[in-house]
């Protein structure tokens, strides 16, 4: 059967998106959506996403990494999920969905989406570096010199070790530029392999910059361009009124065939 798809970009995390409202898709075909990621094999994507309708809510956003298992949260891909949507004719220009971390609101600002993330309650302090889960998992470890660093290997390193290999953890590495700017680099678990911008990730780097000073909104430098990040701390540290905010493109469509 022919079925169109969609190429779309946030900040260079490029997703396969297919309008699956009819359910025709075969979701659990794990090797299928996994060819359909690889940049050799398929179209070539960090990961694949499925916009299906949802009785309560303008839609549901159903995200599986390039590895072809089902995802946690992906922030860059729901940020591609509503301008896809606003194309469908699902939307206009706010939407409220759910993804795999529950209920989310965003709006289309020009060429900005915002997205609303859902509050993060616990974060953990490993020697130097932080945990936590902004709707996925986050090592976040600060760094002087980001641009130089082996992302791979480091990122490797920690997302293999005892503590994470069972279930994997994406790991940021993050440079403070100046008073409200920070840059990101990410190796993403499900990719294995640095991506150019990881959403949950920008978000929790964010947070983290949130705990040693930084104030809200901040900017954020990563590979393939520039979020926002906007965030509320309460007096128990944990965070609430969270945005990430940034660009998402169709880049092209096509049609295959499975
Ligand atoms: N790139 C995504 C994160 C996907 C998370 C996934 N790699 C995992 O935790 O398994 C983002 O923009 O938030």
């Amino acid at each position: 059967m022919a079925t169109s798809f969609y190429k779309y970009q946030g900040t260079g995390n490029d997703f396969v998106m297919i309008d699956n409202r009819k359910l025709t898709f075969p979701a659990d075909d794990e090797a299928l959506v996994k060819q359909l990621c690889d940049r050799r094999m398929g179209i070539g994507a960090d990961g694949l996403i499925l916009l299906q309708d949802h009785p309560d809510y303008d839609f549901e956003m159903v995200y599986f990494n390039a590895d072809g298992r089902l995802g946690s949260m992906c922030g860059n891909g729901a940020r591609c999920t509503v301008r896809f949507a606003k194309q469908l004719g699902v939307i206009e220009d706010v939407a409220c969905f759910l993804a795999a971390d529950g209920e989310h609101q965003a709006s289309i600002e020009r060429d900005e989406i915002h997205l609303k993330m859902n509050d993060v309650q616990g974060v953990e302090k490993i020697g130097e570096d932080y945990y936590l889960n902004t709707g996925s998992p986050h090592y976040i470890r600060f760094v002087d010199d980001v641009e130089n660093l082996d992302v791979y290997t480091e990122g490797r390193a920690i997302r293999y070790n005892d503590r994470f290999k069972a279930v994997g953890t994406n790991v940021n590495f993050v440079q403070r530029l100046g008073e409200n700017e920070i840059f990101v680099r990410t190796y993403e678990r499900g990719v294995e392999d640095e991506t150019l911008s990881c959403g949950t990730g920008v978000t929790a780097a964010a947070l983290v910059a949130g705990i040693k000073g930084m104030q809200s909104p901040l900017k954020v430098k990563v590979l393939g361009g520039e979020l926002q990040v906007a965030f509320e701390r309460n007096s128990d540290g944990s965070f609430k009124y969270i945005y990430l905010i940034g660009p998402a493109r169709l880049v092209f469509t096509g049609s295959i065939t499975i």
